[in-house]
């Protein structure tokens, strides 16, 4: 009876399913005082794209970045991150949630190492504290009442007291060190990553500047995020630097992870993206894939400066 049913189901060829949505951004609008940085943006972020964000100056990208990673609390609307509600939530709470972000005017920790500064992007994802494991220390000495069996000026208590302090410090602290270690191979990986491990050990104020915009993307990445967003991580590169720039971008995709990217050089936003969202006074005027986009009549009046045909 199996087998009948077996021969006579129609084979019909997998369908690749629509992408999840990672990230929506549902009618946010922020206001500072009367500037309406944000005006009712709506747009989604599918698993595994590259998200180009687009537009002039002032058009609201970097205050978009801001809304989606709690620097900012929109004025109305919300974003989610896989359903969940990322508005009103900490930077540090969004940041476990798999958000991470580089910033337009690099935010290094200047006289840290490059690895330091990749080691403290790990942080968040330590099982140990320094604070944590002596806390381990205080909590494991045994209370009299605890060993009902003796008095508490025995010698047996002394000896066991004694015996599961230091394997409290060993255990406590070896597994702080092994994590510490763990930590400083991850960071010195993703340097090799983004392609500035040989100078691993240098001062980040002391690293020429494209290196610096390296390692910032190497240690957002060392939270282990999901998505990552780029606030014009070109800025100031030479065309050289750009194509490494791109292959990085693409490598970090391949990875597994969402990126989303801000930038004004158009010859690299339209070489990258899968889709581009492009912004203008804080509204959403046009959005769709890069081909589409550069051929759209307010897109090239909103750069251009002039008034598109039909347009609002
Ligand atoms: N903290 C703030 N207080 C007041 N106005 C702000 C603040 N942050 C941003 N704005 C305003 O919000 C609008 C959008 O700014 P935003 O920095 O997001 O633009 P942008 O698209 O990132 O521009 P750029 O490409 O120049 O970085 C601008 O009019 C800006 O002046």
């Amino acid at each position: 009876m199996s087998d009948q049913k077996t021969t006579t189901t129609p084979k019909i060829p997998a369908q690749p399913g629509p992408k999840p949505v990672l990230l929506e951004v549902d009618e946010v609008t922020l206001r500072f005082g009367g500037v309406v940085a944000l005006d009712k943006i709506n747009f989604k972020i599918y698993e595994g794209e590259i998200l180009g964000l687009i537009g002039p100056n002032g058009a609201g990208k970097t205050t978009s970045f801001n809304v989606m990673t709690g620097v900012y609390r929109p004025t109305s609307g919300a974003v989610r991150f896989r359903g969940e509600k990322v508005t009103g939530r900490k930077p540090h709470q969004i940041s476990r949630m798999g958000i991470s972000r580089t910033f337009q005017n690099i935010r290094l920790f200047p006289e840290m190492t490059a690895l330091e500064n990749v080691m403290v992007g790990t942080d968040s994802r330590h099982k140990t504290s320094v604070p944590g494991a002596l806390f381990r220390l205080y909590r494991v000495k045994p209370k009299p009442e605890e060993l009902p069996q003796v008095t508490a000026t025995s010698g047996i208590v002394r000896t066991w007291q004694e015996i599961r302090r230091t394997c409290a410090k060993m255990f406590g602290l070896s597994r702080h060190i092994l994590e510490e270690r763990a930590a400083e191979a991850k960071s010195l990986e993703l340097l090799r990553f983004v392609g500035i491990a040989d100078r691993a050990n240098d001062e980040a104020r002391n690293l020429p500047y494209g290196y610096q915009r390296r390692l910032e993307i190497a240690r957002a990445l060392a939270t282990e995020p999901k998505l990552i967003c780029l606030d014009e991580p070109a800025a100031g590169f030479n065309p050289a630097e750009k194509e490494e720039l791109l292959s990085l971008i693409r490598r970090i995709r391949d990875m597994g992870l969402t990126v989303l990217l801000i930038e004004h050089d158009m010859r690299l936003v339209m070489g990258v993206t899968d889709r581009i969202v492009v912004l203008e006074f804080g509204r959403k005027i046009a959005e769709g894939a890069p081909a589409e986009v550069s051929r759209d009549p307010r897109v090239i009046a909103a750069y251009l400066g002039e008034p598109a045909d039909g347009a609002a």
